[in-house]
């Protein structure tokens, strides 16, 4: 998979190059490359925004420097992309998506400041290749670059080869609906708390069911909705029990 990020602030996308995602680029299990908007200004200011149309507090990134961005950047590799731009009106950005996304050849991130980017950019964009606006949360950020990092990680650890062991992606939270449940590891009694017997067990069956029922109990208590978004047949009776 190749990414490519374009943002007025490349140095936030650092991160990217460290721990895990930095050792599977050079691995060459994932390409990345990030691009500074501000390349494809043509005054000496640099401009990248305007003066909203129809009022209003804060600026809108130009459609004229994305479109000469998004344009040299999709040209940059023959593969076929997809458009994705964080923005605080998208549809939520979760599991499934990165599950989805793990399947692109490549991914170009639009991260917008200001205002955000003028609307232009994205409809123009949704006639030759599919766009996704997606949200991290229902919180605001100041600009996209952060929830980028996010959605880079959340996909990137889904690529093979990227996680050393790949079964634990299968059991991550979200990855059968619900939210995964505690973990323990040494020492056995810390400040006086103790890992849970079964855990010491080596009942496997105990122990999947232990690990079940405090999946349900921790999904039921934080993220009831999950829960009641499961399918028909996604408990079995022994959850039903629970
Ligand atoms: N994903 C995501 C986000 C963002 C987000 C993403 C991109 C941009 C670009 C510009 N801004 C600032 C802004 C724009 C409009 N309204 C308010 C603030 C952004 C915020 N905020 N919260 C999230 N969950």
């Amino acid at each position: 998979m190749r990414i490519d990020v374009v943002t007025i602030f490349p140095g936030y996308l650092a991160p990217l190059r460290e721990a895990l995602l930095g050792r599977a680029i050079e691995a060459g299990l994932v390409e990345v490359a990030v691009h500074d908007l501000r390349d494809w200004t043509h005054d000496v200011h640099q401009a990248v925004d305007d003066a909203p149309y129809g009022g209003g507090p804060g600026m809108v990134m130009k459609p004229q420097v994305w479109g000469e961005a998004l344009d040299a950047v999709l040209a940059a590799d023959e593969r076929p992309a997809r458009l994705v731009v964080p923005t605080p009106a998208g549809r939520p950005f979760r599991q499934s998506t990165a599950q989805a996304w793990a399947g692109e050849q490549r991914l170009v991130f639009a991260c917008g400041r200001y205002e955000g980017i003028d609307q232009r950019v994205v409809d123009e964009a949704a006639a030759r290749m599919p766009v996704d606006e997606v949200s991290i949360g229902d919180y605001v950020l100041v600009g996209g670059e952060v929830a980028v990092l996010v959605m880079v990680e959340a996909v990137a650890r889904l690529l093979p080869g990227v996680l050393g062991n790949p079964v634990s992606a299968e059991q991550d939270s979200f990855s059968d609906g619900l939210l995964e449940g505690p973990a323990y590891t040494r020492p056995l009694t810390w400040r006086g708390l103790s890992v849970p017997e079964v855990l010491r067990s080596g009942h496997h069956g105990a122990i999947a069911r232990w690990r079940r029922d405090r999946a349900l109990e921790r999904t039921a208590d934080r993220r009831p909705d999950l829960l009641a978004a499961l399918p028909a047949d996604a408990l079995d009776a022994a959850d039903r029990a629970f």
